[in-house]
């Protein structure tokens, strides 16, 4: 077994990732679709088309093959969500410990991150870093907390946290799995809304609004699903939430303005290369609201701008709906 920390996903969060563990001098293997990318890492020390702004230590070596990353005995699994099962159905053997680190609901299937990873891996303990972490603060060494969710317990906790915490990087336990994971899911699509609200104008009163609202939904919908409210009371939840609903660093925020801006949701799609996962998120996180009979009536509202509906007219739709008590479960 090598002692060498896995990070499977060398998009920006996985980079800074690498970079973050790697501060202490400890060995780190980063995993790259393209070879050329990991030549190119390998060679210059950055990320350019992900993380240019990190120059990474010589103890992160890139590699674009996937078997080297079997041999770990711990990874961190950093793809996009929805390419997170195909990537692990090309290892030939999954390490034991895994630390999923993608934000988003599996399409097709509604399986949340662990459902997903527990499926290809079965044997391994599953655990769940998320919160408030921009790639580019992370990658500088900027003090950073997050919520590791171990499906292990404590004994798995006191293993992972050893490994992942660094001294501007601290993670809080909890095993709330299921909360973490829609914290993460959840804020994203939010993100989107509240940057539909800058781009049409708005004003920060109706932002604060939607933070406070998709609080709501999210709680509504964790309840549903039997996450614990501390948790999204937490970094992994409002702690996620706030930070990526106030900032155009959040590439699902700046999505969301464009269309607030009247941009074509197709084209916005079709033209990017880095991943805004609230989008990919939003239909299934409706459809699964609707199966539980929650009401998540600003997610809905993002599922059908990125449809195509008309941003004036859902909002419109949104300040028309019937008053109510502020903690009604509707
Ligand atoms: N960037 C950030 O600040 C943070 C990102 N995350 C989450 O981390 C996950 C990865 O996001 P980023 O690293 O930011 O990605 P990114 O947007 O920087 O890069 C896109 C990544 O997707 C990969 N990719 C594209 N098509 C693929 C395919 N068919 N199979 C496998 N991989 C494919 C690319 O190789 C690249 O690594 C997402 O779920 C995101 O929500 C979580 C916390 C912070
Ligand atoms: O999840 C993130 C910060 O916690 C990154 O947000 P974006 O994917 O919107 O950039």
């Amino acid at each position: 077994m090598s002692r060498t920390i896995g990070v499977i996903g060398a998009g920006a969060w996985g980079t800074a990732l690498a970079q973050m563990l790697a501060s202490s001098g400890e060995p780190v293997l980063l995993w790259a679709r393209d070879e050329g990318l990991a030549d190119e890492i390998n060679a210059t020390r950055v990320n350019g088309p992900y993380l240019p702004s990190a120059r990474l230590a010589e103890t992160v070596r890139a590699t674009s093959d996937l078997a080297k990353l079997s041999a770990c005995d711990m990874a961190l699994l950093v793809t996009p969500a929805q390419h997170m099962a195909s990537v692990m159905a090309q290892m030939p053997a999954i390490p034991r410990d895994l630390i999923l680190c993608s934000k988003g609901i599996e399409q097709g299937t509604g399986a949340m991150m662990h459902e997903v990873a527990h499926k290809a891996a079965p044997d391994s303990e599953i655990a769940v870093l998320s919160g408030p972490t921009f790639a580019h603060e992370v990658a500088a060494g900027l003090p950073t907390a997050v919520t590791l969710a171990c499906g292990g317990g404590e004994e798995q906790w006191q293993r992972l946290a050893a490994a992942v915490a660094r001294d501007t990087f601290r993670p809080y336990y909890t095993d709330d799995l299921v909360g973490a994971e829609i914290g993460g899911a959840v804020k994203n699509v939010l993100a989107i809304a509240c940057g539909v609200v800058d781009g049409l104008r708005l004003g920060q009163n109706a932002r604060a609004a939607i933070i406070t609202r998709g609080f709501a939904e999210m709680l509504r919908f964790g309840e549903a699903l039997g996450a614990r409210p501390e948790t999204l009371n937490g970094l992994c939840g409002l702690g996620d939430l706030v930070l990526t609903c106030s900032s155009t660093s959040s590439r699902n925020f700046s999505l969301g303005m464009a269309l607030g801006e009247g941009a074509d949701p197709a084209g916005l799609m079709a033209d990017r290369r880095t991943v805004a996962e609230g989008a990919h998120t939003a239909p299934v996180l409706r459809d699964l609201a609707a199966q539980k009979g929650v009401a998540m009536p600003i997610v809905d509202a993002v599922a059908r701008l990125l449809e195509g509906a008309e941003a004036q007219e859902i909002v419109r739709e949104l300040l028309a709906r019937p008053l109510r008590a502020e903690g009604a479960h509707a």
